[in-house]
C-alpha cells in the first residue's frame, strides 16, 4: 500500500480572477489530506471516504459498512460526492499508461470539504501521486501537478485554474498566471482562519462571476482590479524576509490590500453573510486584514494577526464554528509510506 499525504492552502490574494488569467498567491497551510492506494487484482476502484460530507449529507463507505459503492458504477450522487478521486483515479490510469489498473482507496483528511481551503485540489494530488507510485510509476511533481489541475479542470466543467492543485504539490507559497506556476519566497505570515462550518459550490460559484464579468465591464475590471492588487502583494512578498517574521509595516499593508480583495470578491457575489461577519470579527478585533478565501459562498475566511486576538474574537463570533492559526505548510506533497 502507497500513502501520500498534501497540503490545503489559504489564498492570499487573488482566486476567482486567476480562472482569467489574472495572478493568484495562494499558500499551502498544514492541514493535510492523506490518500492511500493498494492496486487490486481486478479493474476496479473502492474509495472509503470517512470525511466526505457536504450540504448535510454524509457518505460512508467506511470498512465493515455493506454500501460500499464502486466509484466505476455510481450513481448520481456518489458521482458528485466523488468526482475528484474518480478524475485522479483517470490521471493516475493514463500516467502509467494502465487503463484497467484497479485500486483499494482511502482518504483521510482534516480539510474541511468545500469551504474554500483546497480539499479537493489536495485529495486530488494526493491520489494521483499515491496510485502512480503504487503502479511503480512515480511523478515529477510538475507532472503531478499538471494532471491534478486537469483532474479538476475535469470535475469542475472546465473552470479552474493551476493555483489550488500547484499549490498543494509544491508546498510553501506559489504565483500562479495563466499556465506560469513558481514557488515564490514568502515570510512566516500569522494566518488565522475561521470556519463558518459550511460549504460553497465551487463550479457555481466560479461561473456566477464568468456570468457578471460578461454582462459588465465593471465587472470585467474587477477581476482585473484584483489583479492590480495581486501584482502588489506579491512586491511587499518579494521585499520581506523568506521564511522570517514579517515587519509591522509589511503585515499593515498585506492586510490592506487582503481587505481591499476582500471588498472586490463580495463585489463579485461570492461572499456570504457568515463570511463578511468572520471578516468584521476578526477586523474588529485588530487583525490587520481579512477576506474570504477559495471560491467562497460559505466556508472559510483568512485573516493575518501575530496575537491570539483573532482567534480569540472569532471563537465567540456567532456563525464561526471553527477558529484555528494556520501555519504555512513549507513541504508540499508527500510520501507517508513508499
Ligand atoms: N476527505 C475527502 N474525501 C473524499 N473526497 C473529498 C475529501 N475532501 C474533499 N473531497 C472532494 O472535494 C470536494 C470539495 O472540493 P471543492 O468544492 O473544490 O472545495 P475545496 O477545494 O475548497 O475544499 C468534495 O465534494 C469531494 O468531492
Ligand atoms: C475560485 C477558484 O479560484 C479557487 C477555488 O478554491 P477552492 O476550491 O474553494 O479551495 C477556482 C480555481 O482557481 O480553480
Ligand atoms: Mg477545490
Amino acid at each position: 500500500m502507497t500513502v501520500c499525504d498534501a497540503p490545503g492552502k489559504v489564498y492570499l490574494f487573488g482566486e476567482h480572477a486567476v480562472v482569467y488569467g489574472e495572478p493568484a498567491v495562494p499558500a499551502a497551510i498544514e492541514r493535510r489530506a492523506t490518500v492511500s492506494a493498494e492496486p487490486r487484482g481486478d479493474d476496479h476502484v473502492r474509495v472509503e471516504a470517512e470525511d466526505l460530507s457536504l450540504d448535510g449529507f454524509t457518505v460512508e463507505y467506511a470498512g465493515g459498512t455493506e454500501v460500499r459503492p464502486d466509484v466505476d458504477v455510481p450513481t448520481p450522487l456518489v458521482e458528485a460526492a466523488m468526482g475528484y478521486v474518480d478524475a485522479a483515479v483517470r490521471q493516475a490510469r493514463d500516467a502509467a499508461n494502465a487503463p484497467d489498473a484497479g485500486f483499494d482507496i482511502t482518504v483521510e483528511s482534516d480539510i474541511p470539504l468545500g469551504a474554500g481551503l483546497g480539499s479537493s485540489a489536495a485529495v486530488v494530488v494526493a491520489g494521483i501521486d499515491a496510485a502512480t507510485r503504487a503502479l511503480g510509476n512515480p511523478l515529477e511533481p510538475r507532472e503531478l501537478a499538471d494532471r491534478a489541475y486537469h483532474a479538476e479542470y475535469e470535475v469542475q466543467d472546465g473552470q479552474a485554474s493551476r493555483a489550488d492543485t500547484f499549490c498543494s504539490t509544491m508546498g510553501g507559497a506559489v504565483r500562479v498566471e495563466g499556465d506560469n506556476c513558481e514557488p515564490i519566497d514568502a515570510p512566516n505570515l500569522p494566518f488565522v482562519v475561521g470556519f463558518d462550518g459550511g460549504a460553497g459550490d465551487t463550479g457555481e460559484l466560479v461561473a456566477g462571476v464568468g456570468k457578471l464579468r460578461e454582462e459588465y465591464a465593471f465587472a470585467a475590471d474587477t477581476v482585473t482590479a484584483i489583479g492590480d492588487i495581486v501584482r502588489t502583494g506579491e512586491d511587499l512578498l518579494a521585499d520581506a524576509d523568506p521564511g522570517g517574521d514579517p515587519s509591522p509595516a509589511t503585515l499593515e499593508e498585506l492586510g490592506e490590500l487582503m481587505d481591499f480583495n476582500h471588498g472586490l470578491l463580495a463585489a463579485l457575489g461570492v461572499s456570504a453573510r457568515s463570511l463578511d461577519t468572520m471578516v468584521w470579527a476578526a477586523r474588529d478585533a485588530g487583525a490587520h486584514g481579512a477576506k474570504l478565501t477559495g471560491a467562497g459562498g460559505g466556508g472559510c475566511i483568512v485573516a493575518l494577526d501575530p496575537s491570539d486576538q483573532t482567534e480569540t474574537a472569532l471563537s465567540f463570533t456567532q456563525g464561526c464554528e471553527v477558529t484555528f492559526r494556520a501555519s504555512l505548510a513549507t513541504e508540499g506533497v508527500r510520501v507517508v509510506e513508499p
